[in-house]
């Protein structure tokens, strides 16, 4: 394969070395069933023992709140299902945002199937949720809050403290999806006063089906796979022992360079941001600029569909990601780049680019060489930016 520029680590990462050597003996030489009783579990039973503390102490959580599940949607689906079955005596009213990610929302369609009602908040024009709708959203009968802590398409970064503050204020428990945040931006549960929160470790250089759901001692919250005892009683299955242990190395090492990780990160994201800002025309960036991931840029340009750009920018060795849905079948562009307040236009011309501390300012030039180039093309062929330059000429 011809170089390769890869900038997609919302969609996944890559695994790191150390990852995968600290998985490795899991496989083929400490391969028990951590439930068995002979001493030869108890190598398996320890990477589990000792990879739940490494990951609680990251989040300043005990050990004994984390549950490790197959991933993001998996840990998104049961807190709020699980949830929303063991608080149903108080209410069955739940709110979440109209950005959140599909595992969140279609999860609350099929919670409104059974009952329950669910209130969609929605966002302002950065993509932050409204507190002031929020707190007037709130009801008696409100069992659960679930917004994002940062959003996987435009990277802004909700106000998770605070929302966290009102929740508590109200009683009402309040989960957050951190699979985009957890790794990048420093989180601690009891300064944000979150109840419940979801990761999946593919996201931050760990394996992927490997994933937690933080669930805050003293939450009432039912098992949501039945079977065996493992996870106190909570997620039956043998443990996905090597990813477990895989993922409690990528925790350690995302702790580790946090800082440095997302400064340099930041840099080459805001270089390739300005830079093409700077030299194509009718461009936007989607999402806050000032609350945001350190690695994600999300451009709208006008006149263009993102799908073109993508294939071209693949056919360049260049991956992205566009907010546009013809790929998932649908005509409809993102539900994320709507609620923000986009045209339909605009939001079909988008393109997401998220970065990671591998990537450098020469693959940032060519990278912005190649959407200026595209962009022109693509627009050469656009009716809609021939009827608009001739208007506009006069
Ligand atoms: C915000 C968010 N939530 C949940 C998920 C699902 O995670 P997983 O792929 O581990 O199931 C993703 C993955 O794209 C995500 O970005
Ligand atoms: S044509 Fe792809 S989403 Fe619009």
């Amino acid at each position: 394969m011809e170089k390769m520029i890869y900038l997609d680590n919302a969609a996944t990462t890559k695994t790191r070395p150390e990852v995968v050597e600290a998985m490795l003996p899991y496989f083929t030489e400490y391969y028990g069933n951590p439930s068995s009783v002979y001493t030869f579990s108890s190598k398996s039973k320890e990477a589990v023992t000792k990879a739940r503390e490494t990951i609680a102490s990251s989040i300043g959580a005990k050990s004994n709140e984390i549950y490790f599940t197959a991933g993001g949607s998996e840990a998104d689906n049961w807190a709020l299902i699980a949830a929303a079955e063991a608080y149903a005596d108080k209410g069955k009213h739940i709110i979440t945002s109209k950005i959140e990610h599909h595992a969140i929302l279609h999860t609350c369609q099929y919670l409104e199937k059974k009952g329950y009602e669910v209130t969609y908040l929605d966002v302002d024009e950065n993509g932050v949720v409204k507190l002031d709708e929020l707190k007037k959203a709130i009801r008696p009968d409100t069992i659960l809050i679930s917004i994002m802590f940062a959003n996987n398409e435009i990277g802004t970064i909700e106000p998770v403290k605070e929302i966290g503050a009102i929740a508590r204020e109200h009683g009402i428990l309040f989960h957050t999806d951190a699979v985009q945040a957890y790794g990048h931006v420093p989180i601690q549960v009891d300064e944000y006063n979150i109840d419940m929160m979801s990761t999946s470790g593919h996201k931050l250089n760990g394996p992927k089906g490997i994933g937690f759901l933080y669930i805050r001692k003293g939450v009432k919250i039912r098992s949501f796979i039945h079977g065996g005892a493992q996870e106190r009683k909570r997620r039956a299955g043998t443990e996905n022992v090597p990813g477990i242990a895989g993922y409690a190395k990528a925790v350690e090492l995302a702790m580790a360079d946090m800082k440095e990780r997302t400064e340099k990160e930041r840099e080459l994201r805001d270089y390739l941001m300005e830079k093409v800002l700077k030299e194509v025309p009718f461009t936007r960036i989607n999402g806050s600029r000032t609350d945001r991931l350190p690695n994600n840029i999300n451009f709208a340009f006008q006149f263009i569909e993102g799908e073109s750009l993508l294939i071209k920018l693949d056919m360049a060795g260049i991956c992205g990601s566009s907010g546009s849905a013809c790929t998932s079948g649908s005509l409809d562009p993102s539900h994320v780049l709507l609620a923000i307040g986009l045209p339909h236009e605009i939001a079909h011309g988008s393109l997401r680019l998220t970065l990671s501390e591998e990537n450098t300012k020469e693959e940032m030039d060519f990278t912005a060489e190649k959407i200026r180039e595209i962009v022109e093309y693509l627009r050469g062929l656009s009716p809609l930016y021939e009827d608009y330059m001739r208007k506009h000429s006069r």
